[in-house]
């Protein structure tokens, strides 16, 4: 697809990279005339004024401005891409979804984009969406950018190269990418690609304090890639595709907007491989609380509830001893979206597949499957490894709403995965 792409190693790092030797310019962010004519442009990922360790911007040198463009009008396509949550009242029950067999055909990234679950508004700048994808062509000629907030970005099948104002990136199935707020980009694909797309409205997601863990462990910083300035220079017509306040807008400019020769700064996107994280658990007695496994998070106004939690269920050791190893059954505050990268997740025998989907919203009684709880409460509990899975959970303060396409498609008998456990014998 393209050759070896460079990336820069580090998470929230203030990064500096050229495309063209001489195009950064140095020791100051505006210079009078930058090199080579280029155009400087701040790019904020935060307010101007919030706390140095919240903020986040890049400065972009490049060979046109943002600014100059024609009106945005609506965009057509991509009907099922935010549409809209359903307008009837959300019965409290689980939900859960095979992978969708009619997510658009001949579709790319941004036509492909099926809106499953939202919450909140995006002008709110809380909240979260979980998107489906199916691309089966490349974005020709064209550009997206989210306005409504960052996308992370989760192949399922089908590697990804994502090109961006600032890098390309290649992401295969196992890894993740995250595209900030405001970044164009273009997604290119070879044959049929699938994955999930959890665009967050509120604060950037960022690594979890670890507390007592202490300075190492789940994801470490230095597996952050981030990619190198790279730049196309096409004077041809390109459509802007732009989220905004949760429509869809279309503008064509004359040329491409990914020209930007060099920047420097610590918004921008990254990538990282969900095999390096460092899985902890218990090694005594007891199932943790899935913040164990948060690899991103993006907090709330309220201390220690999130906007977002970006949790993973990689392969792990199980040793604990005179305990029930699976997830226990629970019922939260917090809302569970859950979807499935590869392998079979340890809390559902069956019907929770690669690339399905399920919602667990506030306060709904779930855990383990008849099947799975049967198996692990008969288990001899000796060592035991969980291999060859990748599931995640989007988990947020804000309940999921369904769109209608969602509520449509969800499985008929998900209750049957609760039906039949035996009554407790009392003394
Ligand atoms: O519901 C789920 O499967 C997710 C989950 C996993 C876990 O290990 C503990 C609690 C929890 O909600
Ligand atoms: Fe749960």
């Amino acid at each position: 697809m393209t050759d070896a792409l460079r990336y820069m190693s580090g998470f929230g790092g203030h990064f500096e990279t050229e495309a063209v030797e001489g195009a950064l310019p140095k020791g100051r962010n505006s210079p009078q005339r930058p090199a080579y004519g280029l155009y400087a442009e701040q790019l904020s990922g935060s307010p101007f004024t919030v706390p140095r360790h919240e903020n986040r911007r890049s400065w972009l040198y490049r060979m046109r401005p943002t600014a100059d463009h024609r009106p945005f009008t609506r965009y057509d396509g991509a009907k099922l891409f935010a549409p809209g949550t359903a307008k009837e009242s959300l019965a409290p029950n689980r939900l859960r979804w095979d992978p969708p067999c009619d997510l658009p055909a001949n579709a790319d990234f941004v036509d492909g984009m099926v809106t499953m679950l939202a919450n909140r508004r995006p002008e709110d700048l809380e909240g979260v969406a979980v998107h489906l994808y199916r691309a089966s062509i490349s974005m020709d000629r064209r550009v997206f950018v989210d306005a409504d907030g960052e996308l992370l970005i989760l192949p399922q099948s089908g590697m990804l190269m994502i090109a961006t104002e600032f890098g390309r990136l290649d992401v295969a199935p196992g890894s993740v990418a995250l595209i900030p707020r405001g970044v164009k980009f273009r997604v290119e694909v070879e044959g049929e690609s699938r994955g999930y797309v959890a665009e967050n409205h509120g604060l950037p997601l960022r690594l979890p304090d670890l507390g007592p863990i202490g300075s190492n462990g789940l994801a470490n910083p230095r597996d952050f890639e981030t990619p190198v300035a790279w730049f196309e220079d096409i004077d041809d017509s390109t459509e802007v595709i732009q989220k905004s306040l949760g429509s869809l807008w279309t503008t064509t400019l004359d040329h491409s907007p990914l020209d930007v020769v060099a920047w420097h700064g610590n918004f921008a996107p990254y990538r990282y491989d969900l095999s390096r994280f460092n899985t902890i658990g218990s090694i005594s007695f007891d199932h943790p609380d899935p913040s164990i496994f948060t690899l991103l998070t993006s907090p709330s106004d309220v201390p220690g509830r999130a906007n977002a939690d970006f949790v993973i269920f990689p392969p792990r050791w199980m040793v604990a001893e005179d305990t029930f190893r699976p997830p226990w059954f629970h019922r939260n505050v917090m809302s569970e979206a859950m979807g499935l990268i590869y392998g079979a997740y340890d809390a559902k025998a069956e019907g929770f597949q690669p690339g399905g989907l399920s919602l667990h919203n506030l306060m709904s009684g779930h855990g383990p499957d008849v099947e799975s709880w049967r198996k692990a409460s008969e288990a001899e509990l000796k060592p035991a490894k969980i291999e060859g899975t990748m599931a995640f959970m989007v988990e947020t303060c804000w309940p999921y709403l369904p769109t209608q396409f969602a509520l449509d498609r969800a499985q008929p008998d998900y209750d049957n995965a609760w039906t039949g456990f035996p009554k407790a014998k009392l003394p």
